[in-house]
């Protein structure tokens, strides 16, 4: 019985939930493009105590099924799906699941969403699935999937270079934020292959708390969108704004909730937003590790 479906319901869990947080690049500096079309950059990753939810349940056989808000992604194109093929291969594993994803985090808004939900998947069906990969291993195989994946399984706000995986934890204090959404989707692709993108900051000198930080992708966006540049102008009125990853979301940062509250409170009608803690460790890191 070693090792069987019966044996393992006996001690372990199967079945739980982790929520996928949302992350917010708080700088983003483009210092160059590679050759394999990828782009040298150093950000500065926070994630948010906010995001979705995705359940799992192990299954008696290989099968990966993908439910809830998943109806305008193809299954074979969704990340969740995606990843999980991707650790039952590279494990061999004979095991297969129910996931479950309740949909809270834009798609497409520069928060990582699908990355973070690629990389929860990862994280919770090696668990699940008993693979004792290290989140190193775990992290080589989720940059397969997205340049974002790493920071996620990683867990921990970081400095980030090279194409965003190579990772240098950061402390940074807890903020609150007002995360608005702008009706206009921006495509990652669309901006990384613009001729018009700044591509030649400088890589950072000494550190980064001393510098002048940017989101390098901004002007552009502003440019190409102009509900992004209003955004920001309308944000402006609180706190200085700033966009997140290649957008669309744009946010302010305050000390306190109630602050941040505030702007949301006044958001013109139609727009959409959200208010979120950041966190030093990945909320989905600390559910896991609540798990035995
Ligand atoms: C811009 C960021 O959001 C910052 O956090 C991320 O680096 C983007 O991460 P992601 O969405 O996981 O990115 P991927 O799915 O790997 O790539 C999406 C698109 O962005 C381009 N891309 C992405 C990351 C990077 N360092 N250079 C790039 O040129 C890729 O060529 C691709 O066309
Ligand atoms: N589970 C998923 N959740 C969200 N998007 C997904 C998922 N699976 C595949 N995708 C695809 O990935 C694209 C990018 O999604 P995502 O929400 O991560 O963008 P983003 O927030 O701009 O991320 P980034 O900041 O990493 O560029 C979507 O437009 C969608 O087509």
């Amino acid at each position: 019985m070693n090792g069987t479906l019966t044996n393992m319901t006996m001690h372990t869990m199967t079945s739980f939930s982790l929520l996928a947080p949302a992350k917010l690049n708080l700088f983003l500096h483009i210092n160059g493009r590679r050759e394999d079309g990828y782009h040298e950059l150093e950000t500065l990753f926070t994630f948010l105590n906010y995001g979705d939810q995705l359940t799992f349940t192990l299954s008696e056989t290989t099968e990966i099924e993908v439910t809830g808000d998943t109806s305008n992604i193809p299954l074979k194109d969704n990340l969740i799906y995606k990843a999980a093929v991707l650790l039952q291969k590279h494990t061999n594993s004979l095991f297969g699941a129910k996931i479950n994803l309740t949909k809270i985090l834009p798609m497409g808004g520069g928060v990582g969403g699908g990355s973070s939900d690629a990389a929860s998947t990862l994280l919770a069906l090696n668990k699940l699935w008993h693979c004792q990969l290290s989140l190193q291993e775990l992290a080589a195989l989720g940059v397969q999937l997205g340049a974002d994946v790493p920071v996620f399984i990683n867990g921990k706000s970081a400095l980030a270079q090279g194409i965003g995986e190579k990772l240098v934890n950061v402390e940074l204090p807890s903020k609150w934020y007002c995360v608005v959404h702008p009706s206009e989707h921006v495509s990652t692709a669309k901006i990384f292959t613009h001729p018009d993108l700044k591509r030649n900051t400088p890589k950072l000198k000494g550190p980064w708390q001393q510098q002048t930080l940017a989101n390098d992708c901004e002007p552009l966006v502003k440019k190409l969108c102009p509900e992004v540049e209003k955004t920001l102008q309308w944000l402006l009125k609180y706190a200085p704004s700033k966009m997140t990853g290649t957008g669309s979301c744009c946010f302010v940062e305050f000390a306190t909730q109630k602050e941040a509250q505030h702007v949301l409170e006044n958001l013109p009608h139609n727009w959409d937003g959200f208010i979120a803690s950041s966190v030093n460790i990945s909320p989905a890191h600390t559910q896991l590790n609540a798990i035995h």
